[in-house]
């Protein structure tokens, strides 16, 4: 279940009290850690995946995974109104 913090439920509060015109009532300065694992065949494009998400980059060459960590803040264009900070873990894949 998604809770607002109390910056969040004040804004909220605020933006009904002044009827709606507050046009930001969902605090932006909270950061969420958002983990995800990525499971798949191997040869697949896990790792390209995340390192286009977590890295606007795109790994040409194929190097099976061990182990990875990426982090990153998520999609520049996200529509998501909470900033979203995102951790991401992988294993090794049947190669392995
Ligand atoms: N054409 C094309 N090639 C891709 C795509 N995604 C990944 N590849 C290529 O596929 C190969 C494997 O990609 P990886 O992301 O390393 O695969 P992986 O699933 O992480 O593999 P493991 O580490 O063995 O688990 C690489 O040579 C990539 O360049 C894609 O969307 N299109």
């Amino acid at each position: 279940m998604h809770t607002l913090s109390s910056k969040s439920r004040q804004n909220a509060v605020e933006a009904v009290e002044d009827g709606g015109s507050n046009s930001n009532p969902i605090d932006t300065t909270t950061k969420k850690m958002l983990k995800c694992v990525v499971v798949g065949d191997g040869a697949v494009g896990k790792t390209c995946l995340l390192m286009s998400y977590a890295n606007d980059a795109f790994p040409e060459e194929y190097v099976p995974t061990v182990f990875d960590h990426y982090a990153g803040d998520g999609p520049k264009n996200s529509r998501l109104k909470e900033e979203i900070s995102t951790a991401r873990a992988r294993t090794a894949g049947p190669t392995d």
